[in-house]
């Protein structure tokens, strides 16, 4: 089984001995940053007063993902009410919720997908809407019902992720042919996409997801569909991924799942956040289940089905 992401798929963190112009930062999918020592925004302007004293504490790291005050109806239909959630930097986050709950839509929001009708997304302490492409350059998606130009091959389609995200050929060939082994997808490698099943299919777009080495990565239902031993592997490259200095959010239907793998959980259903926290904080000494089933509520008895049980002869 793999257990070990790529060195060169590992996320692309601020390295404090160098810093990149921002330009070039944004177009290789890494962290743009100010000179070290220069104010956010103030990069190349005439300094017009003494310079603060320097002897405060450093501010800490920002969220690798804040969402403040997020709002979206469609039409009449009210799907997300006003979510605040902080997803701290190097955690994995689970998203969980009951059918409509709104976490598609909010994940949508949160990665430049679905605009607002009101609130603010930031990532890593930046504005996703305010610069959406300094912003996506730091994210990772696996959207849910993903579409994907499926009459390229599976190689085809990782190389062409990697182009876009503007990572040179070589980086592009290595890395495709890294997450390839990495997915068990070498020997469908020149398949076309849209003859993949569904499990395959979910981990190319995850493969996709990953190539320009992102800092955050949000999945929306990534185990939908895929093989017990395809998800043990996921699993440890997410595992690996995190232990590396990425963050994961991760939603999901199976609270054994999200229990076992995440540390930090929110429940979300009608559009607001329920609960949020650490898995433990959350789930109160119950199992994650049991405190969802107790939190969401909308247990139904199946006596208005008693047909079902009823012999037809
Ligand atoms: N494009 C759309 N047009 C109209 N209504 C929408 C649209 N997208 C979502 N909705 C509605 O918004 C609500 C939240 O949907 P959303 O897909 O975010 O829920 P979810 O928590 O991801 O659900 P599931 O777990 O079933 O995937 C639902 O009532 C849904 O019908």
């Amino acid at each position: 089984m793999l257990a070990r992401v790529p060195d060169d798929l590992t996320p692309d963190l601020p390295n404090p001995h160098a810093v990149p112009p921002p330009e070039a930062a944004a177009a290789a999918g890494g962290p743009v940053s100010e000179p070290a020592g220069v104010p956010a925004g103030a990069t190349g302007a005439a300094p017009t007063s003494p310079a603060p004293a320097t002897d405060a504490p450093a501010s800490p790291a920002p969220p690798a993902l804040e969402l403040r005050g997020l709002w979206r109806r469609f039409g009449e239909k009210v799907a997300v009410a006003g979510i605040d959630l902080v997803v701290p930097a190097g955690s994995f986050y689970g998203l969980v919720g009951p059918n409509g709950a709104g976490k598609t839509t909010t994940l949508s929001m949160a990665t430049g997908l679905l605009t607002p009708d009101a609130g603010t997304v930031l990532v890593h302490g930046r504005d996703l809407w305010a610069d959406p492409v300094a912003g996506k350059a730091l994210i990772g998606i696996l959207p849910d019902g993903v579409k994907l130009f499926d009459r390229l091959t599976g190689e085809q389609l990782i190389t062409y992720a990697g182009l876009l995200r503007g990572l040179d050929r070589d980086t592009v060939a290595q890395r495709a042919r890294d997450l390839l082994v990495a997915m068990d997808l070498v020997a469908d490698a020149r398949t076309l996409v849209v003859d993949y099943s569904a499990g395959m299919t979910k981990k190319i777009a995850l493969a996709c997801a990953l190539v320009h080495a992102p800092r955050l990565l949000v999945l929306d239902e990534p185990f939908e569909a895929v093989d017990p031993v395809s998800a043990a592997n996921i699993r440890d490259i997410l595992a690996q991924y995190v232990a590396s200095g990425g963050t994961v959010i991760v939603s999901s239907h199976v609270m054994d799942l999200v229990q076992r793998m995440c540390d930090h959980v929110a429940v979300v259903a009608g559009g607001h956040v329920l609960a949020a926290g650490t898995v433990d904080e959350v789930r109160a000494g119950a199992s994650l289940e049991d405190r969802f089933v107790e939190l969401v509520g909308g247990r139904v008895s199946g006596e208005g089905l008693a047909w079902l049980r009823t012999s037809s002869d």
